[in-house]
């Protein structure tokens, strides 16, 4: 099962002719010390649609997701190469400045992680950073981002109690709604709602559904039932590498590689 060459990725079957892409990685190689845990991933990602990444543990999901807004940058003896391609631009560039850039592609973490402060000064924290005070604007930043995450009405008559007190699943939409409030285009979101219960997963599922109408996302998930239900596209990650991508309803109905049947069929991993 080792022995798939980047030849045997099915990306290039998959017609994109039509397609709109908001961001595409191009033989992307992470390097932890002396380890590749990323073996060329060239993958595109269609503006306006959820793409899943799924696959076994350690195949690698995760450290490809936080390559594309250059998380990995953050650990110590982190390599990465190859293109990571933004409106015409390789962000993975050394010249990118790499605040800015996480303008426009925002993230959202695993476990809920609000900023021990207010519901409002959570979202306005990265706006008032890049220099935008005006309380009028800020108010109606708020307003919009908490709207977009489904969480205004539970929360609009006191924006000034703590992030702190919000169960995990409004936890989770204020950090959604922290990340939009930059308005970025793109959103990684790395397993969001693993730490939640049924309820609040489908409330977090819900309001992803509603934002690729203005948000190309990008998740990792374990949990094939929600790949299947949200995702336009899915990348089964395997060994470091993106062994098939495809529209979700192939890839759950007909996938074309053995280890994909295997893994969505919940055979292996
Ligand atoms: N900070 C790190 N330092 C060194 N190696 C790492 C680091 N993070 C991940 N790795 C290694 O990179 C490989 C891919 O790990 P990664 O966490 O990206 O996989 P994953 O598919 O997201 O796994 P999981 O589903 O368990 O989160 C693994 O072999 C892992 O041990």
């Amino acid at each position: 099962m080792d022995n798939y060459s980047l030849d045997d990725i099915f990306i290039r079957d998959f017609d994109r002719k039509t397609q709109e892409i908001a961001v595409e990685t191009e033989d992307l190689r992470v390097f932890y010390g002396d380890n590749e845990a990323i073996h060329g991933v060239s993958l595109p990602f269609e503006r306006y649609k959820i793409t899943s990444l799924i696959g076994a543990s350690g195949s690698g999901k995760s450290t490809f997701l936080r390559s594309i807004n250059r998380m990995n940058d953050n650990i110590d003896g982190t390599r990465v190469t190859g293109k990571i391609m933004y409106r015409d631009v390789d962000i993975n560039s050394d010249n990118v400045d790499i605040y800015e850039m996480r303008k426009h592609i925002g993230m959202v973490f695993q476990r809920p992680n609000p900023f021990a402060k207010s519901i409002y000064d959570n979202i306005t924290f990265a706006p008032k950073r890049f220099g935008e005070h005006d309380k009028q604007k800020l108010d109606e930043m708020v307003e919009t981002s908490l709207k977009q995450a489904a969480l205004w009405d539970q929360v609009k008559d006191d924006l000034h109690q703590s992030g702190l007190s919000l169960s995990g699943g409004q936890a989770q939409r204020l950090c959604i709604a922290r990340a939009i409030a930059m308005q970025p285009d793109i959103l990684l979101l790395d397993e969001p709602a693993s730490a939640l219960d049924p309820i609040s997963t489908s409330t977090v599922e819900e309001t992803l559904m509603t934002l690729k109408d203005q948000y190309t996302i990008i998740i990792v998930t374990h949990n094939m039932q929600q790949a299947a239900r949200i995702s336009d596209y899915t990348a089964f990650f395997y060994s470091g590498k993106a062994l098939e991508y495809d529209e979700t309803r192939k890839i759950f109905t007909r996938p074309k590689i053995k280890a994909t049947e295997d893994y969505v069929s919940g055979h292996f991993g």
